[in-house]
């Protein structure tokens, strides 16, 4: 038992510790956002992994997933305990993840380690013959790491976010520490050395292609079976540090191994491959890119609630997956999720107002109070109907892998 009053201490947009009672809240507001679907025929719901469950858009995928297509299956995330500090967000929203698996009669569960590692994709392998019937319908790629070792070789790589070429120089949105918002400009150094090399070996698509590999040697792949990973394409706003950046190098690779991925799967399983583009979200990865908390900030003051949250996206990625609604790829054979965000009208209204930006104008141009409470949300502050002076538990154990 730890019981305590948790205080949203932070540096920058990182927060020190989380609150597990708004976690918790905040994983029961994404169930409910999931429109409701028929139960799945005949009782069992289709076999799911999803790799990057705890967060962002993995977690989104997970809650939609278990929601409306009646998934049962694995979620993998590399979250931390709670010790001296709370636990990390993600663990305490897997706890509450897996409570409402559980009450809504769905067998799912959770892994914490490594994804890149052999070991999690034995453990995976292991649970999928023992619990699961040894077949696996859908894979969901959402990891966003800095570093992975490639079983292999044992060598680490380490991603960055440079640009490519020359230094770039944007706007960013920072919070002084009396919390008021000032736009400065930051500069980048370009990709130097194998920066670029090293960024494709961790959100490139090496691990997602071993995953598929790894669980199709062992026969664990079902006939019919389909995956998809996350990939961002992204306003001209970003492109030097995002899409033309390193990070944009990796998406690339991404989606040539969707390609590669898609036609050995149709031929051995009449199966698929894509990668699904989904659009900007506040989420604990995009705070770290140099610009996107200014671009978000803005475009959510040209859009406000017509940005469509995590959430709905997922929900119409599982439809597509699941044949709810067919499959509806692009030229280079990604689904679009995005296709609100980069609509030609939102960009140019989202740049004039980049333009014009100064600390001084930002409070009118951006919705800062949407931005604030998202970025505290990532670690369940600042949601309605918590009582933040109330002592809570902090130690939530991990779901038991035992039904
Ligand atoms: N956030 C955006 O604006 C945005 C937009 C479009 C696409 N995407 C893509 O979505 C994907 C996920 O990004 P996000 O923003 O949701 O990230 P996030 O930081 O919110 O979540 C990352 C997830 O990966 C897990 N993870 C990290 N390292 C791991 C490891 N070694 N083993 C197992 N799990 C690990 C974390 O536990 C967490 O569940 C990325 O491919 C990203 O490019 C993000």
């Amino acid at each position: 038992m730890n019981e305590r009053v948790i205080a949203p201490k932070s540096r920058g947009f990182l927060f020190l510790d989380s609150h597990p009672g708004g976690c918790r809240q905040l994983v029961e507001e994404m169930w409910r956002a999931v429109p409701a679907a028929p139960a799945p025929a005949g009782g069992e719901g289709p076999v799911a992994l999803v790799i990057g469950s705890s967060a962002g858009y993995g977690l989104a995928a997970t809650i939609a997933g278990l929601a409306r297509v009646g998934i049962r299956g694995i979620g993998v995330c590399f979250e931390k305990a709670p010790a001296r500090r709370t636990g990390t967000a993600g663990w305490y929203r897997t706890a509450a993840t897996a409570r409402l698996a559980r009450q809504h009669g769905r067998d799912f569960v959770f892994l914490n380690g490594d994804a890149f590692s052999d070991t999690m994709k034995e453990q995976v392998a292991g649970l999928l013959v023992e619990r699961f019937g040894g077949r696996l319908d859908y894979l969901v790629y959402s990891v966003a790491a800095p570093r992975r070792t490639d079983p292999d070789t044992g060598t680490t790589y380490a991603s960055v976010l440079k640009p490519i070429g020359s230094p770039y120089t944007t706007k960013t949105l920072v919070f002084d520490e009396q919390g008021a918002p000032e736009v400065k400009e930051v500069t980048t150094a370009p990709a130097e050395g194998d920066d670029i090399e090293q960024t494709v070996e961790v959100m490139g698509g090496a691990d997602w292609e071993r995953w598929i590999t790894f669980l199709a040697e062992r026969s664990l792949l079902a006939e019919g079976f389909a995956t998809a990973a996350l990939s961002y394409i992204g306003s001209p706003l970003t492109a030097a540090i995002y899409r033309q950046g390193t990070i944009g190098a990796a998406k690339s690779h991404l989606e040539t191994t969707a390609r590669a991925l898609d036609e050995r799967l149709g031929k051995t399983l009449g199966g698929r491959a894509v990668t699904s583009v989904n659009a900007a979200a506040v989420t604990q990865s995009s705070t770290a890119i140099p610009g996107i908390a200014l671009y978000v900030g803005l475009l959510r003051g040209v859009l406000g609630d017509a940005m469509v949250a995590p959430i709905g996206q997922l929900v119409e990625l599982w439809d597509q997956l699941t044949g709810a609604r067919p499959l509806d790829l692009d030229d280079e054979g990604r689904v679009r999720l995005d296709t609100w965000e980069l609509d030609p009208a939102v960009q140019s209204a989202v740049a004039d107002r980049w333009s014009t930006a100064t600390s001084d104008t930002i409070g009118e141009l951006a919705d800062l109070a949407w931005f604030s409470d998202e970025v505290r949300r990532l670690y369940g502050f600042s949601v309605p109907g918590v009582d933040y002076t109330a002592a809570v538990e902090t130690e939530v154990p991990w779901p038991p892998l035992t039904s």
